[in-house]
């Protein structure tokens, strides 16, 4: 096998992917209750793929209602190497129109009711967030999309808002004033519980619409964002599939950023002063770094 299995996070509009082989579904428990469905796993050629519905089917869950701690810890408990996300989002600069791709590599996060860590008292962790996207599993993610087609930006900072309301016209240009690319509601704090599990993230962040500061066009709606979706998501998901093809071949080495040993840096309460009850629950995604 290439060593590659990559956990796909759905986002608005792709709650399924077809064309694995050896497709089976799982449903499966975490430490922090279960993920927002069943993982659907399966494989491209030597490349596996795990595939989760953000929101779940049929978008039962709000972005502040998905259990992110869950499906992070679920796809790292599945194994998987690398996680790329598949979102939707508003556009902040005229550059970026409904129907391309930014590949961001930064985030701002403004979202204020959730839970952000996986550690907590008996266990304090800091990871780093200066670097929040493994650029190396980005490039490959935008390689794939450009080569079926999509049109992609690499590198943009995302906003990530509470929602699930739009944004105020003064909170969007807000936004354009500090300088983002593109807004959404589920990003964070995904990828920051990705760099805790160890797990390189990247987002393939699909824009649907201007949000609402574009003068002439109409303020973003769920009938927008869904109608441009529909045709993102047959883009994203041949680029998924393309991707998987493209790792064939090509043996998994360790992130270039040292993501996956990142805990090293990061853990800093004494050992003997350790919750054993936190380190038991922590197993499921931090276990190699506890020695456990
Ligand atoms: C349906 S519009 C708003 C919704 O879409 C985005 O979700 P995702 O990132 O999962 O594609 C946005 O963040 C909101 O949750
Ligand atoms: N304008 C927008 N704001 C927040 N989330 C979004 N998802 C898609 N479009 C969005």
């Amino acid at each position: 096998m290439s060593g590659w299995k990559l956990g796909i996070i759905g986002g608005s509009g792709l709650y399924a992917l077809d064309g694995l082989e050896d497709r089976r579904e799982h449903t499966v428990e975490t430490p922090w209750g279960p993920p927002s469905d069943a993982l659907v796993s399966g494989r491209i050629g030597e490349v596996e793929l795990v595939f989760l519905p953000r929101h779940g089917k049929g978008h039962r869950l709000t972005p502040t209602d998905v259990p992110y701690r869950a499906n992070i810890a679920a796809l790292k408990m599945a194994g998987v190497t690398d996680v790329l996300s598949i979102s939707a989002c508003g556009s902040l600069q005229e550059q970026y129109a409904p129907g391309e791709v930014v590949a961001a590599d930064q985030f701002i996060d403004r979202t204020v009711s959730r839970e952000k860590t996986f550690f907590g008292a008996g266990l304090v962790g800091h990871v780093s967030m200066a670097e929040p996207v493994c650029a190396r599993l980005s490039a490959l993610a935008a390689n794939a999309m450009e080569a079926v087609g999509g049109k992609v930006h690499r590198g943009g900072t995302y906003l990530a808002m509470e929602g699930p309301q739009f944004s105020s016209l003064a909170e969007s240009r807000l936004y354009r004033q500090w300088g983002c690319d593109v807004i959404g509601m589920t990003n964070m704090p995904e990828a920051k519980l990705a760099r805790e599990a160890e797990l390189p993230y990247a987002t393939l962040a699909m824009v649907t619409d201007y949000d609402c500061w574009r003068a002439d066009t109409d303020a973003v709606t769920v009938t927008n964002v869904l109608e441009i979706m529909a045709q993102n998501t047959a883009l994203a998901r041949r680029a998924i599939l393309q991707l998987a093809h493209s790792l064939n071949g090509t043996p998994r080495t360790l992130s270039p950023q040292g993501i996956e040993t990142c805990l090293d840096f990061a853990l800093i309460t004494a050992p003997d002063l350790r919750d054993p009850v936190m380190i038991d629950k922590l197993r499921a995604i931090a276990g190699r770094a506890l020695g456990v």
